[in-house]
């Protein structure tokens, strides 16, 4: 079947062996010099999704624009010391790196994902947001159910999630899990920032429950697999309790030109379009 019906019907698409192993392992080195390069010291700002109303400090919400590291919470004691290596206390770097990092950049604009977007519906894809996710082994935190619209809010055709394996991904290192079909349900939260108080705040639209372990499938795959969904697809990963770490990249596209929220948390004055 087509893979813009499946997106349609089913709200995400797997697409295996997407990437090599030598862009793979390009993308890995290039976030471990970023990692390398930050100063823990200064920057403390603990990246947590169960507590999702967040993106209230500056240094999350100038990593829009920028290459920002954001710390595991259990990574950090109640004195904020770092309880392991700098390297296995990452959460995640985001959300500049196809802007600013020349590997990220180089990897986001292969034809390759210009042309899965324009299948998908997005005639004139623009790649607003890109983040490495660690999970790092034994403490690597959930990102709990959510759906990419509450964050980034943008007019038709919406945004498109493109989520690459860098590592095996399975249920014991804190894979994907989606709702398939869930997108056709509504957007049950919104995230707003207050740009004065520069402070941002989550609220609900829609009651509805978010799906059950029955309704949702564990996205198992392989390194190099793509999986790409729609911004209303309920999504989540769990803690990964494995010994083995599960880094992923993610990026999210727009269509150039659609109406684009001022008090979504993601904006970009200075850096514009980057068109893929
Ligand atoms: O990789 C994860 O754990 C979550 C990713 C996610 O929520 C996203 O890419 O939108
Ligand atoms: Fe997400």
């Amino acid at each position: 079947m087509a893979s813009r019906v499946v997106f349609r019907r089913d709200g995400y698409i797997v697409l295996e062996n997407a990437f090599g192993d030598d862009q793979l392992a390009r993308l890995r080195a290039a976030a471990e010099c970023i990692v390398d390069r930050f100063d823990a010291d200064a920057h403390r700002t603990v990246f947590s999704t169960v507590d999702r109303d967040t993106a209230n400090d500056d240094y999350f919400l100038d990593s829009a624009e920028a290459v920002h590291c954001f710390l595991e919470e259990g990574a950090v004691d109640a004195q904020g010391r770092l309880t392991r290596p700098k390297a296995r206390a990452i959460n995640k770097i985001g959300h500049a790196l196809h802007d600013l990092d020349p590997a990220f950049g180089a990897f986001c604009r292969q034809p390759l994902l210009g042309r899965v977007l324009r299948e998908l519906g997005h005639d004139q894809p623009v790649l607003v947001q890109t983040m490495v996710i660690f999970k790092q082994p034994g403490i690597g935190g959930e990102v709990g159910w959510h759906q990419d619209a509450t964050y980034l809010d943008a007019g038709p055709p919406g945004v498109i999630g493109a989520w690459v394996a860098l590592e095996d991904a399975d249920r014991d290192n804190g894979c994907l899990w989606v709702a398939p079909g869930g997108h056709l349900g509504p957007l049950r939260e919104t995230h707003e920032v207050d740009w004065e108080r520069r402070c941002g705040r989550l609220r609900s639209l829609d009651p509805s429950p978010w799906p059950t372990t029955e309704q949702a499938r564990a996205l198992e795959v392989p390194a190099g697999t793509l999986v790409l969904f729609s911004d209303h697809l309920p999504h989540y990963s769990a803690v990964n309790r494995s010994d083995r770490s599960r880094m992923a990249f993610t990026m999210h596209f727009a269509n150039r030109g659609a109406a684009w929220r001022d008090s979504n948390w993601l904006q970009r004055p200075q850096l514009g379009d980057f068109a893929v």
